[in-house]
């Protein structure tokens, strides 16, 4: 990555008066980060989350501009469970969106279940895939993913990254474990900061009151050092928040307009 020496950018905040409006820009945003992607490469890789997110993709369905078979997709982070267990977010992503639209099975990159007794083979194992999917093409140190979304938890964790924990220092890995998250299920392997912090773009999405309070310890105190915070991709890789008025309630970062 070029100008190493550039700061990062300064997140762009959106913030929208009701949760469909977010959900459409979401998905504007989506399609057009995937065409620039599709324009340059010929595919777009996107790394999702659990939680809400899943459900704040429906714009993406039945959406005509969405060239599915060009997507390769992964997941910001996974719970060690079957891949059919109701605290899978693959389960969660399928129900969610890829039951509803003509994505390749092939394109969803799970974890391998024939893994789960050994976490540290688990991730490797996923690495692997990530490098099948990106040094060859890419040949960089770490992958650059087109667009990670994430979601922020109550305590200011994002993908399996937690507050206090020691994967918060990991420098070289690309996916981790974590055998004692204090949110259950407690083992689960995510995607680590120096692959998020090297992503082209990265969104959060965050909705309703609930938030408000860590949303703004998380933007308006990054010095605190929470998970979330922690999140500033490298220039010229942009971070981008997708909240609702409720969420942005306490904020004192001032929002920037959402244009294509
Ligand atoms: O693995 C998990 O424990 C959850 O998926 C979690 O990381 C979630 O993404 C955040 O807590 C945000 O949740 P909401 O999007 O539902 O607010």
């Amino acid at each position: 990555m070029a100008a190493v020496h550039h700061p990062p950018n300064p997140p762009a905040l959106h913030s929208f008066e009701s949760v469909d409006l977010l959900v459409e820009s979401l998905a504007a945003f989506v399609v057009k980060a995937q065409k620039e992607a599709i324009d340059k490469k010929g595919r777009f890789t996107i790394a999702l989350s659990g939680g809400s997110l899943p459900k704040m993709l429906k714009g993406l369905i039945n959406n005509p501009a969405v060239k599915w078979d060009l997507w390769q997709v992964f997941y910001a982070d996974e719970r060690v469970v079957p891949l059919d267990d109701p605290d899978s977010n693959h389960l969660l992503c399928t129900q969610e969106l890829f039951s509803k639209v003509p994505i390749p099975k092939e394109n969803i990159h799970t974890i391998d279940v024939s893994l789960f007794d050994d976490l540290e083979e688990l991730s490797d194992a996923y690495e692997k895939e990530l490098i099948r999917e990106f040094a060859q093409k890419d040949a960089a140190r770490f992958p650059v993913f087109d667009l990670i979304l994430l979601g922020m938890g109550p305590d200011g964790h994002t993908a399996s990254l937690f507050p206090n924990h020691p994967l918060l220092a990991e420098e070289d890995r690309w996916v981790a474990y974590i055998e004692d998250s204090p949110k259950p299920p407690p083992k689960r392997i995510t995607l680590t900061y120096p692959v998020i912090n090297h992503a082209a773009r990265v969104a959060f999405v965050a909705a309703g009151a609930g938030k408000a309070d860590m949303l703004s310890k998380v933007l308006d105190h990054p010095e605190e050092g929470l998970p979330s915070s922690r999140v500033r991709p490298a220039y010229p890789g942009q971070l981008y928040w997708f909240v609702d008025a409720p969420a942005a309630a306490k904020l004192e970062l001032p929002p920037t307009e959402f244009k294509l």
